[in-house]
């Protein structure tokens, strides 16, 4: 009932229709020029800016020109649709949903096995927490893991310098065939089980090979919102593959949509942290992935990357960069209460442990140019009884609809 008055101007960099979200609410009517449009978000979660988007009646589809934001934003109404038809069609629980065709259940367990050691090996911790997961969603999350780290691999991995676009374009065709039930090894033949029990889409996955074909072709980025995408593709994305999965817990009062935005929000987080962690690391390979119209406005330019001095317009930037990081780990921690309660503890485990990186890196003094900041073995113990503790925590149930 407050009325705002926004102007909103329409230039080329914001064509219409602009759709902008707001993690800390809230769907609005806007009047312009007292006709009404109907749907209009307001966003300031992420920069502390406010931007607003509104969306024409005739053109709610995404548009080639939508901004990235609207992208993803699209991408998460979708999953969310998806989840929530899923939800009003099953009565089975998903426990209930294996149907064991001799022969092929041994191999399809020996996928999982096999899906579970690679997981054990890589991620750890991680791991630990999925074994509090019911048997059906450990064995998915290993899944999802295991594709995740696979494509990862292709831009990152050892044979990393003989990707070619060509490559990811069969990785994507090899997902396709997945997704339809026709599996190549046995990796993906668990992958195949688990997206035909779990209402897991695949844009996600699509999306996040599209931040692999990025990584090839682009080593720069021009401002956040560019970042923002490129976080989305590789990291946003496994927020929304994961929380099908994982599951809303059955008395959460918050909307699908809003526990969506907060796993995003976990794996933007995660990335920026990422990033920040590894400047120099990824100078050393000629990449800068700091929006350059920030950079320039601290007075700071490539050269002052490759050079790798902290000197302290350096210290602000990077002040900047991780309250911004932080605004997106706040964000995600509204919707970590939401999830299943099994599956609330590796989720808060990941989520204060990867927070911790930020404060490494203050305790640096910001020099992520020489020094690789990393969670100590004795924060870690700390983290994960508190990690624990918070899981305890569920939805309260005099929460509002709307997170
Ligand atoms: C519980 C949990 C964390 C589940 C996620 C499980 C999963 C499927 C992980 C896949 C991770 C992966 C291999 C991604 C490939 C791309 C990539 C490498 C992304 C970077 C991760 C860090 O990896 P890296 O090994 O390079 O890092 P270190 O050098 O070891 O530090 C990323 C930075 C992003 C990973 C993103 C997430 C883990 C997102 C998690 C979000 C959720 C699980 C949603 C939670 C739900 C709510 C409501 C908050």
């Amino acid at each position: 009932d407050t009325t705002k008055s926004i102007f909103v101007s329409n230039t080329a960099a914001a064509p219409l229709p602009l759709l902008i979200r707001n993690s800390s609410s809230s769907n609005c009517r806007l009047l312009i020029k007292g006709k009404r449009i109907s749907r209009c978000t307001i966003n300031n979660a992420a920069a502390g800016e406010v931007l607003v988007g509104i969306e024409s009646p005739s053109s709610s589809s995404l548009q080639p020109t939508s901004s990235p934001e609207q992208k993803v934003y699209n991408v998460v109404l979708k999953q969310a649709a998806l989840v929530q038809k899923k939800q009003s069609t099953t009565t089975t629980s998903t426990e209930d949903l294996d149907m064991p065709i001799p022969g092929t259940l041994t191999l399809l367990n020996e996928a999982y096995d096999r899906c579970r050691e690679v997981c054990a090996e890589y991620a750890k911790t991680f791991y630990l927490g999925t074994l509090l997961m019911t048997q059906e969603r450990r064995k998915a999350i290993w899944a999802i893991y295991v594709w995740c780290r696979r494509t990862d691999e292709l831009v990152d991995g050892p044979n990393a310098s003989h990707i070619t676009p060509m490559a990811l374009d069969r990785w994507e065709s090899r997902l396709e065939d997945l997704f339809q039930g026709r599996p190549y090894d046995m990796l993906d033949a668990a992958l195949s089980d688990t997206v035909g029990k779990f209402p897991v889409d695949i844009q996600p996955f699509k999306d996040m090979i599209e931040g692999m074909r990025l990584d090839l072709k682009k080593s720069r980025y021009k401002n956040f919102d560019e970042l923002y995408l490129y976080c989305y593709y590789v990291a946003g994305t496994v927020g929304l593959m994961s929380v099908p999965v994982m599951g809303i817990a059955p008395e959460s009062q918050a909307t699908t949509e809003s526990v969506y935005n907060a796993a995003l929000s976990l794996g933007i987080a995660n990335q920026l942290t990422n990033i920040l962690r590894d400047v120099g690391e990824d100078a050393r390979r000629g990449r800068v992935y700091l929006p350059q119209d920030e950079l320039a406005q601290a007075g700071l330019s490539d050269e002052d990357i490759f050079a790798g001095k902290v000197t302290d317009k350096w210290r602000n930037f990077m002040k900047n960069q991780i309250k911004r990081a932080r605004m997106f780990f706040d964000e995600a921690e509204k919707g970590v209460t939401q999830l299943s309660s099994a599956s609330r503890w590796p989720v808060w485990a990941s989520l204060l442990l990867y927070r911790q990186i930020l404060d490494e890196i203050e305790a640096n003094d910001y020099d992520s140019f020489t020094k690789r900041a990393y969670v100590s073995k004795a924060n870690k113990i700390t983290a994960l009884p508190l990690a624990y503790a918070r899981s305890l925590i569920g939805p309260s149930k005099i929460s509002s609809k709307v997170l």
